[in-house]
């Protein structure tokens, strides 16, 4: 099955260097999760692999092969960049007609794709009448009509109702389970969780992170326990004499950063203070990714307490 390889690129636009010297490669039976603040790289490597853009240097190839140089690239690669990129006024069946033709695919793979994307009662409709959730699911069903093997997806989820986003959550999971080399972007860290099994992480340009979902969980966040108790001010006095810091309640309950469930039952248990309810607190993605990108993140609205005080 083909992989995706980015090596050493770099593409400048004017001042900014919007990819800087990425290495890493996206490999098949996966959903490989495309994460990072905006501004930081991702749709331009994209276009890259796809050479929609020109590299300033280093290369981006599929199977081993310049996008370029493939003999029937949507038969290799099926990409959705911008859903809007669709003639308005041809009808949908219209227009992945026009798309399988020009790339030599068979027509009956038009209604195939269609009806995967659930766009069968609707293919006759002019794209210009659609919604942005139907225009997202047309740009998949186009980036499906070759059967490809990579397939590459910007922000699928943008303009999906809970049952689109659900919808595809299980084409991306069935896509990789066939074999298939899948790479996600997104900025929905909950739902990314949800579908991907590895991450690739860019932050101003440069790789971040290229790890597997549950170590880059596990390697940026730390520990932390919710506790709930009939006596908070005894189990403060306990935990902080063991290093540990009772934070505020909310909700009734207690959080104790840096500490583990059996840590806190422990010292609870020995100074006979009744626990009601204790819990390691599971890590999110959400974290974890904040935690890494904090510093990497190009457009945040910062306080200026905060400026002044860096
Ligand atoms: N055609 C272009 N001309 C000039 N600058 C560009 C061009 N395309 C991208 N950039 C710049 O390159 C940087 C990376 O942009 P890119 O769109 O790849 O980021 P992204 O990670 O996809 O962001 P987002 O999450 O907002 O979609 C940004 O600073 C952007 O302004």
């Amino acid at each position: 099955m083909t992989s995706i390889d980015v090596q050493d690129l770099t593409k400048v636009y004017g001042t900014t260097r919007a990819v800087d010297a990425l290495t890493f490669g996206v490999r098949p039976g996966r959903v490989t999760g495309f994460l990072g603040p905006n501004g930081a790289g991702k749709s331009t490597t994209m276009r890259l692999v796809l050479g929609l853009d020109r590299p300033t240097s280093g290369t981006a190839t599929v199977g081993g092969r310049a996008y370029a140089a493939l003999e029937d690239p949507l038969r290799h690669v099926g990409a959705l960049l911008d859903a809007q990129a669709a003639h308005g006024s041809r009808t949908a069946r219209g227009h992945l007609l026009a798309l399988a033709v020009s790339n030599r695919l068979p027509a009956r793979r038009v209604d195939e794709v269609l009806e995967e994307a659930g766009l069968m009662s609707v293919a006759g409709h002019r794209i210009k009448t659609f919604s942005l959730g139907m225009r997202q699911r047309l740009g998949i069903a186009a980036a499906l009509l070759g059967d490809p093997g990579v397939v590459m997806l910007d922000e699928p989820s943008n303009g999906l109702d809970p049952e689109g986003i659900i919808w595809i959550r299980e084409l991306m999971r069935r896509l990789a389970g066939e074999g298939r080399t899948v790479l996600v972007s997104s900025h929905l860290m909950n739902e990314t969780a949800t579908f991907a099994d590895h991450l690739v992480v860019l932050g101003r340009g440069r790789l971040l992170a290229d790890t597997p979902m549950r170590e880059f969980i596990e390697g940026h966040s730390h520990p932390r326990v919710r506790v709930r108790t009939t006596d908070p001010d005894a189990l403060r006095g306990v935990l902080s004499g063991k290093g540990y810091v009772l934070g505020a309640a909310q909700d009734g309950r207690w959080t104790v950063e840096g500490a583990k469930a059996e840590e806190v039952g422990a010292i609870a248990a020995r100074a006979g203070i009744p626990v009601l309810e204790l819990a390691d607190e599971q890590a999110s993605l959400e974290q974890a990714y904040l935690a890494l990108t904090a510093d990497e993140t190009q457009f945040a609205a910062t306080a200026p307490t905060t400026r002044q005080e860096v």
